[in-house]
């Protein structure tokens, strides 16, 4: 059985060998600075930027600093097995890519660039409900569905269906983006890909978006992006709401962005199958507390419950080891993902995920730890 972590011996000798280094950086907190020589000053200003003066973006990073790992020795194994199970979907190992919308900014593949690398690996792909191309266009074996309930019941119960009839597994609903946070770097530019159109593949591909349209898209595209401007935002969504998921999707059910332990009991409450601990990167609520703070408390009360997920700020093999042994099931990757897309398309990304998957690999192996499962709160302490 091969590691993760042979990528590593494998950089070694292809540089060593063959006298080449990998055209990407295998940091993966430095990716953003080679990225930025790819990208227009529009796409950087709206993937890089996070809410407001960016507090939370750099409390997420403070909060892994804090928290550090005490290897273990004498116990590892010179195989590790990462695999694992999360409501219901076999994974190779506890990553996941998170759902990100408008991937074109990016790269003109988008997200079937980024789907492509995932199912290359058998990692699960999770596809945003703004995302650059349609629901039915993602070719993966393994892809949840990230939902933005739109205020028009009609066309969320029609997404629902197009997701269900095009193999989604689980139903991953966003909670923390009932309209965009205040980010000075797109609003200084006046820039919002959505109301170019871009983004809105799943809604233009939609039918009963369409039928709600005085005139076709084509005829009138401004008219059909200011329709989305109508559906997208759902402040006034509340819990009673998700009974209507419940109603229509007979898979497993995830709430994303949750922070507030009460929320997580409540999640539990309605049904729901899981949470993802997350700020959103950092993109939302300016001045939020740093995911991986509010992770212990919500493992504690709903972790034998609920599958408990994390992102926001995972950088590293150890960002990815802390928020295990601090009680997640696994990890969802963000925005490094996409800096790997800007670079090279998919193999920028697929080295990306290579990259992040040998270090959390390598991180056990040092550390002495088997697999994952073994992480616990022992396995780390609060600097
Ligand atoms: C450019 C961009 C677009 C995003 N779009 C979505 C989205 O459509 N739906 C969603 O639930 N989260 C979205 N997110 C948030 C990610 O799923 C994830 O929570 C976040 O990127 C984690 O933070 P990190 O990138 O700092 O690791 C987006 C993030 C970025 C950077
Ligand atoms: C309308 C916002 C969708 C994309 C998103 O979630 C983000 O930019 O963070």
């Amino acid at each position: 059985m091969a590691n993760f972590g042979d990528y590593q011996l494998q950089i070694y000798l292809q540089g060593m060998l063959q006298g080449t280094t990998p055209e990407i950086t295998t940091d993966l907190a430095r990716l953003e600075s080679q990225a930025a020589g790819k990208l227009s000053a529009e796409a950087m200003g709206y993937i890089v930027p996070s809410a407001g003066s960016g507090a939370t973006a750099r409390a997420n990073q403070a909060a892994f600093e804090r928290w550090r790992l005490v290897p273990r020795m004498l116990r590892g194994s010179t195989e590790r097995d990462l695999s694992c199970t999360i409501l219901g979907t076999a994974m190779p190992a506890p990553v996941l890519v998170a759902p990100i919308g408008v991937q074109t900014l990016a790269h003109p593949d988008g997200e079937l660039a980024t789907a492509r690398a995932a199912d290359a690996l058998g990692l699960t792909y999770t596809h945003s409900t703004q995302a650059s191309h349609a629901i039915e266009e993602i070719e993966a074996r393994n892809k949840w569905f990230q939902l933005y309930y739109p205020t028009d019941p009609d066309v969320c119960l029609s997404f629902l269906q197009r997701a269900k009839a095009a193999g989604y597994a689980v139903l991953v609903v966003t909670l923390d983006t009932g309209t965009i946070g205040w980010r000075p770097a797109d609003l200084d530019r006046g820039f919002l890909p959505f109301l170019k159109g871009e983004g809105l593949a799943n809604y233009f591909s939609d039918p009963v978006f369409q039928s709600k349209l005085a005139k076709p898209i084509a005829e009138d595209p401004g008219a059909a992006v200011m329709q989305w401007a109508q559906m997208f935002p759902h402040v006034g969504l509340h819990w009673d709401d998700l009974s209507f998921l419940r109603d229509n999707w007979d898979g497993p059910i995830v709430l994303k962005g949750i922070l507030h332990v009460e929320d997580a009991k409540l999640a539990a409450e309605h049904g729901v199958d899981g949470v993802i601990v997350s700020n959103h990167g950092g993109r939302q609520v300016d001045g939020a507390i740093a995911a991986l703070d509010a992770l212990p408390p919500i493992a504690e009360a709903v972790g034998e419950q609920l599958t408990v997920l994390f992102d926001s700020g995972v950088r590293t093999g150890a960002d990815a080891a802390k928020a295990l042994a601090l009680g997640a099931k696994a990890v969802l990757l963000g925005r490094p993902l996409l800096y790997g897309l800007a670079l090279a398309g998919q193999p920028g990304v697929d080295h990306v995920l290579r990259c992040f998957l040998a270090d959390l690999d390598l991180t056990l192996a040092l550390t002495s730890h088997a697999n994952h499962r073994e992480l616990n709160r022992d396995s780390v302490v609060r600097g």
